[in-house]
């Protein structure tokens, strides 16, 4: 063992078996460098050589979080490698001449990355016998230490020294308490009674953890689920932190599939055969078990090795449904069909018919249909197991660290019971969805991750709202915000039940994201119970405001766009349901120019401010301005190029859009019935003066299109939130009104720019007029 007598502490890891150099990378406050940590086995070398060796890592360390103009006076007063820095604490930083802020955070976390490396270090150590290694240890022993100068932890300290455990605070999140241990039976539901439940699923650690020694961090017992999660305090010392849980159910680690199935599939099944429509979602980390909770496993899978062949969700659900009809005398007649797709970064592909593209449409009385959709019927568990595997070849997947065969999208399977003449008579869907760890991980170096990441957290954190405000039957759902949950709004609404089931892993390397698993899970049911309250602060109801109300009047009844008129029922109903709520006669303004200043003032005033006594509709506000602000440019457009009228197709951004730009490019003539059709005014300019006059539009285009980016951008930002570790609701409700007050801003700044182009378009309306 060597002892530096300048230095304060003496470190062997002479006997330590670790790589010669180790990668890792260090994170904070502005700081994300590689660092090449080089931890020397110094009998093996000459000590001048490692003397220097040392130096040299402890000056690439520094270098990599930008401290190494620190690195001479360090050395001056003995840090002369990367093992002194482990042991430096924070009341050693001054002494260091590290005092600002910036610095101390940069060495802090240096400091701490470290500690990290040698925690690894030692558990090598302890695998080998002889193994003799100073652990890095709390503040007060090290500064005795460094009184005496002498090493001080051998072997036998190391484990007798037992890391201090600490519960979390629940004041500063709220838990939950424990609900009701049954999931709610279906024939004896009553109205108001807990539409979801939401359980909880560990799975082993498998076989590659093992290997790796990854210690098991969850236990589960009953209703409660506890997690230790390893924690350095800001002194450097490291402590326990138990987060305790409780949910409908939790599931340890030697549950059967089928035993899942009885307490959560099966009374939705129950419920399907009734008639109804249910949801059960497996949601986790990738590599959690949602695949095999659902899907299950072959004796040939993945979990060979142990020996299990398991039936999942699917097949049980089904088994379960044929036994049922063929019992039931009053249920022979109903047949069992069933869909397979996939939502990938928000697009819908049919895993049953070769990946078709999908789009789910809105007909007039709001029921979502998707177009296109292969249903298939099955008679056996086995033709649904032929069915399914065939349609698994087809989703996307990928491979992540933890799962080589990590799936990217959301899977949904959708389980119809059909009558006579076809009629839908009961529907379930078990929806696999796509890793959230995915979701939070913004350090993806790669776009396409990162944009698969922004779609999946988005489409969460709406499934999550729309889960609550089923629950608290609400009356306002936001399942517009994704397309998974525009694609489930049936679940969402009537008399459906979900059931949401969290997997999680048991490993220590995945504590943070089990974490997020288990605070995401316990949100979904936060506000169980509690109908019609929030906690946090409430915000005014947009269907409040009497300008809205007229505005939406204005715009169903046609005369907010003099000039067309949006004919389709199907459009009124979803103006009205989502955003607007009983416009009265006598608010309606024909005209346009009161339209502008109505969404003018509106922006002005403080929609945004919070208010007692209303829902959270407060967030479809930036959408219900800028679709109220395209079809005013698509007006502007049409009357530029002298047009009269425009479809109700036209006026959806995305085809005005699509339409402007293919037509920018086209340079034939303009056909001789152009005027006369309102699609072809948009796509058919009656001149080519036209467009090169148009210069206004462009910039209204610019407007739109900068409007609608802003519309994503807010709302990704929005669901990164949701994944943000010790964020509490209130904290998470405010930073959401920030990013709100922002986005009206934005939507201002967007109306001063067009008013003046908009001004003229009226007064030339009203002049032809
Ligand atoms: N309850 C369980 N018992 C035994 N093995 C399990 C269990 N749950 C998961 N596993 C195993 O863990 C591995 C990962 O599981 P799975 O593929 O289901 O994860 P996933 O959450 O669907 O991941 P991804 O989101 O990446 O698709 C598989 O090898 C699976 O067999």
């Amino acid at each position: 063992m060597k002892c530096d007598t300048d230095a304060k502490v003496c470190l062997d890891l002479s006997l330590v078996e670790k790589p010669l150099q180790t990668v890792c990378t260090l994170t904070g406050p502005g700081v994300r460098f590689p660092l090449r940590a080089q931890h020397c086995r110094e009998e093996q070398r000459p000590i001048d050589n490692t003397t220097e060796d040392m130096s040299q890592c402890l000056y690439e360390s520094l270098r990599a979080v930008g401290l190494q103009h620190h690195y001479n006076r360090l050395s001056s007063v003995g840090v002369r490698s990367v093992a002194h820095l482990t042991v430096l604490t924070l009341d050693d930083f001054p002494l260091l001449g590290i005092k600002s802020m910036e610095d101390r955070t940069r060495l802090f976390h240096l400091v701490r990355e470290l500690r990290t490396l040698d925690a690894e270090t030692l558990l090598q150590a302890e695998i080998q016998e002889d193994a003799c290694y100073v652990l890095p240890s709390p503040s007060n022993s090290a500064q005795k230490r460094r009184k005496t100068n002498k090493p001080t932890v051998d072997k036998e300290n190391v484990q007798k020294q037992k890391t201090p455990v600490y519960q979390a605070n629940l004041s500063e999140y709220s838990y939950g308490l424990p609900q009701a241990s049954a999931p709610p039976s279906p024939s004896k539901r009553r109205p108001g009674e807990p539409r979801i439940w939401v359980c909880v699923r560990k799975r082993p650690l498998t076989s590659a953890e093992e290997r790796r020694k990854e210690t098991d961090v969850v236990t589960s017992a009953g209703q409660s689920c506890v997690l230790q999660e390893s924690r350095a305090a800001v002194d450097l010392t490291h402590y326990k932190l138990q987060h305790r849980f409780f949910f409908d159910h939790v599931f340890g680690e030697a549950c059967s599939n089928e035993e899942v199935y009885l307490r959560t599939a099966q009374p939705l099944v129950q419920h399907m055969l009734q008639g109804g429509s249910a949801t059960c979602f497996a949601y986790g980390q990738t590599g959690a078990g949602k695949t095999h909770t659902m899907l299950g496993c072959s004796p040939v899978g993945p979990s060979q090795s142990r020996g299990r062949g398991e039936l999942g969700l699917y097949s049980l659900a089904v088994k379960d449904l044929f036994s049922h009809l063929s019992s039931s005398p009053a249920l022979t007649r109903l047949t069992v069909f069933v869909s397979f797709f996939e939502i990938y970064c928000g697009q819908l592909y049919d895993l049953l018919d070769h990946r078709n593209r999908l789009f789910a449409r809105e007909d007039g009385c709001g029921n979502v249909h998707i177009a296109g959709l292969c249903h298939k019927r099955v008679e056996s568990v086995d033709s649904l197991l032929q069915v399914i595997s065939r349609g698994t070849e087809h989703r996307s997947q990928g491979s992540s660290g933890v799962n080589p065969v990590s799936s990217r999208s959301h899977a949904l399977l959708q389980i119809q019971l059909r009558g006579a003449g076809q009629s839908v008579h009961g529907r379930m869907w078990f929806v696999d969805l796509a890793g959230s760890e995915r979701a939070s991980d913004s350090g993806d170096p790669d776009r396409r991750s990162r944009l698969e990441g922004a779609e999946i957290n988005q489409s969460l954190l709406a499934l999550k709202e729309c889960i609550r405000s089923l629950d608290q039957e609400q009356g306002h759902t936001p399942f517009r915000q994704s397309k998974l949950t525009q694609v489930l709004k049936d679940s969402f609404v009537g008399d459906s039940m979900t059931c949401m089931i969290a997997n999680i892993s048991p490993g220590h390397s995945s504590t943070e994201h089990t974490l997020n698993t288990l605070r995401y899970a316990d949100r979904v049911k936060e506000l169980k119970g509690q109908k019609g309250q929030r906690k946090g602060r409430r915000v005014k109801n947009i269907s409040e405001s009497p300008k809205l109300r007229t505005l939406s009047q204005n715009r169903s009844s046609g005369t907010f766009r003099s000039g067309f008129r949006d004919s389709s029922p199907s459009k009124r109903a979803k103006t009205s349901s989502t955003v607007l709520t009983d416009p009265s006669p006598e608010e309606q303004e024909p005209s346009s120019v009161s339209n502008l200043n109505i969404i003018q003032e509106y922006v002005e005033e403080s929609v945004w401010e919070p208010e007692e006594g209303a829902d959270d509709s407060y967030l479809d506000v930036p959408q219900a301005i800028s679709s109220s602000m395209i079809p005013w440019a698509i007006q502007f457009h049409s009357q530029r190029l002298g047009g009269t009228t425009a479809t109700e197709q036209s006026v959806s951004p995305e085809n005005a859009l699509i339409l402007h730009k293919s037509h920018k490019k086209s340079t034939a003539p303009p056909p001789a019935q152009a005027e006369s059709s309102s699609t072809d005014v948009l796509k058919t300019p009656s001149s080519s003066e036209a467009w090169t006059s148009g210069a206004h539009w462009h910039i209204v285009q610019a407007h739109m299109e900068t409007l609608q980016q802003m519309q994503r951008l807010s709302h990704s930002e929005g669901t990164l939130l949701v994944q943000q570790p010790d964020m509490g609701f209130d904290e998470y409700v405010q930073q959401l009104e920030q990013i709100m007050r922002r986005k009206a801003l934005c939507v201002r700044s967007l109306i001063s720019h067009l008013q003046p182009y908009l001004k003229t378009t009226l007064q030339h309306s009203a002049d032809r007029l």
